[in-house]
């Protein structure tokens, strides 16, 4: 592993990472910040899944969320949103699909499956990086995201149960089957079958029983992908009816952007915490 940056941050440390992964079979870039209460003894993690064309340092530029982990004594790790440098024909031709837009799955379908492996990346080669290399227990973690990111946030959470002792989302892409990004990503990654996008489905895999611990999601109303592509209200339904517990917040006057994320993740923050200090 190859440290890129490293910056003194709220008593703590902001670093941006390289390594390379075997899961993606190229080199991979993460951000952790590891807040001042690291120097005595391990702290728990929390991964934060970023949206489509953001990469490992966006949340850490622009949410302002190291001050509360230096408050809480938590880790936040940034992996970056899709392999890079694939060679791929076209990965750098849409900002929704390619490179910057891994959907936090294992891509079946050719010529993805080989780097896009995102899944398997998040869930389980980074964490052995960190346990090696931080003062980190990944025992005890987290998962939140952000549009995409929230997607594979809840998605994540869902698929490896007892994984994530903790989960949220910020205007996640809640129903991707039923809306234009999934099923390009979807299409894309996983080819033609619903079967198998409905696993990566976060309202599916509630409706089929998947729990979760209880969900915090925000979603401002003036986001201008709302209504088209990220659709609150489907997972409110499918939670009611499966009983999984989730709070819902709407908040007038709210884009889809930063500002809005930088907002709201002090509460993101403080409900991560509450689960992860036990
Ligand atoms: N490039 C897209 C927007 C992409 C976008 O909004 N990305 C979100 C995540 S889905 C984001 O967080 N962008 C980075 C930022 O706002 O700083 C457009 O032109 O409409």
């Amino acid at each position: 592993m190859k440290t890129l940056e490293e910056h003194a941050c709220f008593g703590g440390t902001q670093g941006f990472h390289e390594h390379a992964s075997d899961t993606i079979g190229l080199p991979m870039r993460f951000g952790v910040y590891l807040p001042p209460q690291a120097a005595r003894g391990p702290v728990p993690v929390l991964y934060y899944l970023a949206g489509l064309t953001c990469n490992e340092q966006t949340f850490a530029i622009k949410a302002g969320a190291q001050q509360h982990a230096a408050r809480l004594g938590i880790a936040l790790v940034t992996p970056d949103t899709s392999p890079r440098g694939t060679g791929v024909e076209g990965a750098d031709q849409d900002w929704d699909f390619g490179h910057g837009a891994g959907f936090y799955l294992d891509a079946t379908a050719q010529p993805y499956a080989r780097h896009w492996r995102m899944e398997s990346y998040v869930a389980r080669e980074l964490p052995q990086v960190l346990q090696r290399h931080f003062a980190v227990d990944t025992a005890r973690a987290g998962i939140f995201g952000h549009s995409m990111g929230g997607h594979g946030a809840l998605t994540l959470a869902l698929r490896h149960p007892g994984r994530y002792r903790s989960v949220s989302a910020l205007a996640p892409i809640c129903a991707p089957s039923e809306v234009p990004w999934g099923h390009k990503a979807f299409t894309g990654y996983l080819g033609g079958h619903r079967e198998a996008w409905s696993t990566h489905d976060a309202v599916q895999l509630v409706r089929r029983g998947a729990r979760v611990p209880p969900l915090l999601v925000d979603q401002g109303l003036a986001d201008t992908f709302l209504a088209a592509q990220l659709r609150p209200e489907r997972l409110e339904e499918a939670c009611a009816a499966a009983g999984q517990p989730l709070t819902l917040r709407r908040h007038a006057g709210y884009d889809h952007g930063y500002f809005f994320v930088a907002s709201f993740v002090a509460d993101h923050l403080a409900h991560h915490a509450e689960a992860l200090a036990a």
